[in-house]
């Protein structure tokens, strides 16, 4: 079966934008992953926002699945922040504390044993750098692990013996989460009167799915560093676990850069560049980053979800005219690999 993988083998990269830094043992921040932010920047200077904002315009909405409404609010939520918190969303809390525990287990390796999954020049998966490191001029405060499909090759790399217990878990993970994501995509399809004969992918076995384990050690200097640069997911939705250590950020016009804290059971679901495309810019796709900090390390686990590679995405049914040319999912992973932000603007009609 053809995986989001194959889009990437044409854009190959140096392996100084994969191999990490080895962050165990550095006393100071290395010139290479040094950031020009300004204080305003990193502390966002308009927030906490205007007197006249009240806590519910502030922060990005949180949203009960259980609601009977949560169809109306998440298209709210998309439309407005393009990113929500999500609760009683049915992922069971031990899968996610297993997989939480996986990745801690997997980032706090020796070095030459997470370097045996590097991942190669011109694939998606495995371990290293993050895939946006080559538009960026400094290097990222962070290490990552990607996961299309089945992760067995890159774990019996890792533990030859004893990889069993790591795949059964992201297995599990990645299929609870695919479900999770079927029901928002069938919401959000809903809401967009997408036809039925587009909607037939959904909650079919040949969607692209992958799983990215994040790690942001503490950093010595933690206001001239950068977890992860600003970026929107190419994806449909991304769902994200994060651990209770603060982070990440959303960019919202008007408010600068909105934390978004940590709240335990609760997942974060953004919209990506996919959704934004096929509702004609109707919803938003959230850009976001990750800031690091001094004493505590940070761990998270995305799920990014997409229709099948060939899917064309076309924004249908819209009641204006189309923003975005009709592209297949394949062919817009390759322009966003190579290309990264101006993607959306290189499919602009
Ligand atoms: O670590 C986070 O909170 C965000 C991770 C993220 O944005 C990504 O993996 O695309
Ligand atoms: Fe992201």
């Amino acid at each position: 079966m053809e995986t989001l993988s194959e889009a990437y083998k044409e854009h190959t990269l140096h392996l100084r934008h994969i191999i990490p830094l080895d962050f165990s043992s550095l006393p100071s921040l290395p010139d290479s992953h040094a950031w020009s932010l300004s204080n305003d920047d990193y502390n966002n200077n308009t927030f906490p926002f205007n007197d006249d904002d009240d806590a519910s315009s502030s922060s990005i909405p949180m949203i009960d699945l259980m609601d009977p409404n949560a169809m109306h609010l998440i298209g709210h939520a998309c439309e407005t922040w393009g990113a929500f918190q999500l609760k009683n969303h049915g992922i069971p809390f031990g899968l996610i504390e297993g997989v939480e525990q996986e990745a801690k287990n997997l980032f706090s390796l020796p070095t030459q044993q997470k370097l045996k999954a590097l991942r190669s020049p011109g694939a998606a998966t495995g371990y290293g750098r993050a895939q946006i490191s080559p538009f960026f001029p400094s290097f990222m405060w962070h290490e990552g692990f990607t996961i299309i499909g089945s992760p067995s090759h890159h774990a019996k790399k890792i533990w030859p013996t004893d990889f069993q217990h790591f795949c059964d878990l992201i297995e599990k993970y990645e299929k609870q989460m695919k479900i999770l994501a079927e029901r928002l995509t069938k919401m959000a399809l809903e809401l967009l009167e997408i036809s039925e004969e587009k909607r037939k992918w959904v909650g079919g076995n040949n969607i692209s799915g992958a799983v990215q384990l994040n790690f942001y050690p503490s950093c010595p200097e933690p206001k001239r560093a950068m977890g992860l640069a600003p970026h929107t997911d190419t994806s449909l939705f991304t769902i994200l676990h994060q651990t209770q250590t603060t982070g990440l950020q959303i960019f919202k016009e008007g408010k600068g850069w909105v934390p978004v804290h940590p709240n335990p059971n609760t997942l974060v679901v953004n919209t990506g560049d996919l959704l934004h495309i096929m509702s004609n810019a109707r919803f938003r796709c959230a850009l976001h980053r990750v800031t690091v900090n001094r004493s505590r390390k940070r761990y998270s686990v995305a799920y990014f979800y997409s229709p099948p590679i060939d899917y064309v995405l076309s924004p249908l049914n819209v009641h204006s005219a189309a923003r975005f040319r009709a592209v297949t999912v394949k062919e817009y992973f390759s322009i966003k690999a190579k290309k990264f932000g101006e993607a959306l603007s290189l499919i602009s009609t």
